[in-house]
């Protein structure tokens, strides 16, 4: 892990543009939004101030937040043309599926018609992602057509009161308040360069979402999260989830939930989201998923130097809060769209196409054969 291959496939290492937003992998603990340290501003900030950070490049005074919250809440609830396509996608769908379809039709009906509207479409996003995922959820799995608003202060809290119907408790409240900053911005990572690639070509904010949730359904990215559960779960004990993990790797398997492509020796994310498991573990009676995930964490770093990203520890402290482990990644979405969107207007305010060259490795020049000589 320590001797990184740089540059080549993947693109690995090179710059493709420059922004204000973000650093990753530099000094200090690794990972900065506009300049703040991420243990600072989990520790010190909520989700809604760090979205106002991505958006205005400075953190809010009170009246601002105050201000910034009671913009976003009159847009949390859904129309009703949503909530009739959302009725009809399937339980068995993808739930990020769903979220892209949510996105993809907000586009249609409550369109960016021109850049002076886009943090209107951010806004209105930020705001109605948690409605898109829980009213689709619990309408397909209970056959409940649920209230879309909440009189929960936070996104993070309205979330949880869409998903359970109860008023959720302080702890929780706060957990996912974290989760959702750690998760909101990464420079550019796979998903935020498909929105920037989007942006580049004049395209609007709901195209450049929609595709940056396509990319980020992928387990090599954050579909991770649900992967890391679902290997997890497997495993009886910490004993057991060494000796599984044995054959994984033998079987040359990808562990879900570790490594990173730029981070060398650890996700600064990590040590945050792990405290919190902990904590959720013993608020939940039983600490056994935390205990294995550590076992897996030394494990990793033992065998082969291979350390947790963010989503390692996310699968346990979700499930400790009882969170399906198929809105994992939509939770995701929920977060970085905030980070999508900032990168989307950064590219707007600099714009060149995003069009690389490839090297071409295909066949020599050669003449068309006619058809019935080939
Ligand atoms: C929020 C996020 O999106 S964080 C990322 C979430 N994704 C995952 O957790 C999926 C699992 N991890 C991975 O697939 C990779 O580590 C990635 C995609 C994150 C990074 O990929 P790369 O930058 O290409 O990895 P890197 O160059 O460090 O790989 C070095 C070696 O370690 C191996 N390796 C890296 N991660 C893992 C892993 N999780 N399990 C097993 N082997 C791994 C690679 O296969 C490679 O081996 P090789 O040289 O024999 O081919
Ligand atoms: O930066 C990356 O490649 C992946 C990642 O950790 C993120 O997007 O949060």
């Amino acid at each position: 892990m320590v001797d990184k291959k740089l540059g080549g496939a993947g693109l690995r290492g090179q710059s493709a543009g420059e922004t204000k937003l973000c650093t990753v992998g530099k000094s200090g603990t690794g990972l900065t939004y506009c300049g703040y340290d991420i243990t600072d501003l989990a520790e010190n900030a909520t989700f809604e101030e760090v979205a106002y950070l991505l958006f205005n490049g400075e953190l809010p005074n009170q009246a601002q937040l105050d201000a910034y919250k009671a913009e976003l809440k009159p847009l949390r609830d859904l129309p009703q043309a949503l909530k009739e396509v959302l009725q009809r996608i399937p339980a068995d769908a993808h739930p990020m599926d769903v979220m892209r379809t949510g996105c993809s039709f907000l586009g249609n009906i409550e369109p960016e018609v021109d850049f002076s509207q886009q943090n209107q479409a951010a806004n209105r996003l930020l705001a109605a992602f948690p409605a898109i995922m829980t009213y689709w959820y619990r309408f397909s799995h209970h056959g409940e057509d649920i209230d879309c608003v909440t009189d929960e202060d936070t996104i993070g809290g309205h979330f949880l009161k869409l998903l359970t119907g109860k008023t959720p408790s302080d702890l929780h409240r706060r957990v996912i308040d974290v989760s959702l900053i750690l998760y909101a911005e990464h420079e550019f990572n796979a998903s935020t360069f498909t929105a920037r690639v989007c942006a580049s070509t004049l395209s609007d904010m709901y195209s450049c979402i929609t595709g940056a949730i396509g990319s980020l359904r992928g387990p090599l990215h954050g579909g991770a999260n649900e992967a890391a559960m679902d290997m997890i779960e497997g495993f009886k004990s910490p004993e057991d989830a060494k000796e599984q993990m044995a054959g994984m790797l033998a079987r040359k398997e990808k562990i879900m939930g570790f490594g990173h492509a730029v981070y060398r020796t650890s996700d600064p994310r990590n040590d945050i989201i792990k405290k919190w498991s902990e904590k959720l573990g013993h608020e939940f009676g039983d600490t056994l998923l935390y205990d294995i995930s550590v076992a897996c964490e030394e494990y990793m770093w033992d065998t082969k130097k291979l350390f947790c990203n963010a989503d390692f520890f996310h699968a346990s402290a979700y499930h400790f809060m009882g969170i399906p482990t198929k809105l994992f990644t939509p939770i995701f979405v929920c977060s970085r769209l905030t980070g999508w969107a900032a990168h989307v207007m950064e590219q707007r305010d600099n714009n060149r196409i995003i069009r690389p060259s490839a090297d071409y490795i295909g066949a020599e020049p050669r003449k068309v054969t006619p058809i019935a000589q080939r």
